[in-house]
């Protein structure tokens, strides 16, 4: 039987009469990704702070949450001395350097001196920051800094991560490399639950994820499991509004969102005659992705 990181039934958070998180169940195996998407306000980062304690899960509903065999409502230092966080913000101390950055981390989790800095230059290396090690953190660029973070979060060597959209505004390439660390912890035992508004970092990294819409679970699986499930295979996107009326879409499920009118299709060819009297900038034919199916379920853009 596969081993479970984490247990959660019937988790739920209310402030007053507001549900920020409400009856959600699932849990994570052990060394895999574990997802958590949604608009904004749907309740990602307070189920992530009931994880590790860090918000307090309602008690007067049935729940059980257990985290690497922890209960955080009893256990939250247990739970944090096995878990490393990167937050949303990139709050690194800005008078010290990038190893002085790690080095306050290892002394809050009391590692030795040398034991310290053995990891510190492992996690240097790990996350290609070593020539930067003398650096202030001012000098870093955004991809630098986010490196640093999660090089600061593994300092305690987890069993879990948590990665609060770890790779919010960099740009293509750092993505890639932050996601490819990622699937290197996964492959040495990590288990890794990260929240994202990115469909394709989700599509990437996630072994299995929740969609949330108002604090609550829409659905639930493996990405592309969830695409073939829910959607077809092909999309067809009508950018420009005055063709809308033009467009003969008999057999085709079509939704108007943000402005525009999405035909979706298993076939290509099918969708291609749909295209015929257009003008190249007025569609995008594409694969449907994980944003689609977003849409789809929550009626809103994953960045609104
Ligand atoms: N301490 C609090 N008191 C009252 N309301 C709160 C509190 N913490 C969170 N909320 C509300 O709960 C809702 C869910 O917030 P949460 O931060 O969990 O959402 P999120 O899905 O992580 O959003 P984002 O993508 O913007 O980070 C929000 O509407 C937020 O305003």
């Amino acid at each position: 039987m596969t081993e479970k990181a984490i247990y959660v039934e019937h988790a739920t958070k209310h402030f007053g009469d507001f549900k920020a998180v409400h009856n959600l169940s699932f849990e994570v195996n052990k060394a895999t990704c574990f997802g958590l998407l949604g608009p904004n306000g749907a309740g990602k980062t307070t189920m992530m702070n009931m994880l590790t304690g860090r918000v307090r899960a309602d008690s007067d509903n049935a729940r059980i949450i257990n985290v690497l065999g922890y209960d955080p409502l009893k256990n939250e230092l247990e739970i944090r001395y096995l878990t490393g966080i990167v937050p949303q913000e990139n709050n690194l101390d800005v008078e010290l350097s990038v190893s002085q950055n790690l080095y306050i981390y290892s002394k809050f989790y009391g590692l030795p001196q040398n034991v310290a800095s053995r990891r510190i230059s492992e996690l240097l290396e790990f996350m290609e920051l070593t020539e930067k090690k003398e650096a202030r953190i001012r000098e870093l660029s955004g991809g630098m800094q986010r490196r640093l973070i999660i090089a600061r979060a593994l300092i305690n060597s987890p069993h879990l991560l948590i990665l609060d959209e770890p790779t919010t505004g960099l740009d293509p390439q750092v993505r890639q490399a932050i996601w490819d660390k990622m699937r290197m912890l996964k492959k040495t035992g990590v288990t890794i639950v990260l929240t994202t508004h990115y469909m394709d970092e989700a599509a990437q990294l996630c072994d299995d994820l929740i969609i949330m819409h108002k604090g609550e679970k829409i659905l639930q699986g493996h990405p592309s499991a969830l695409i073939s499930k829910n959607l077809e295979t092909y999309v067809l996107e009508i950018l420009n509004t005055d063709v809308f009326s033009t467009i003969e879409a008999k057999g085709f499920r079509t939704e108007e969102t943000a402005g525009r009118l999405m035909l979706y299709g298993d076939r290509l060819s099918s969708l291609e005659t749909v295209t015929e009297p257009l003008n190249a900038g007025d569609f995008f034919l594409r694969p449907v992705n994980l944003e689609d199916l977003f849409l789809k379920v929550t009626g809103r853009s994953l960045h609104d």
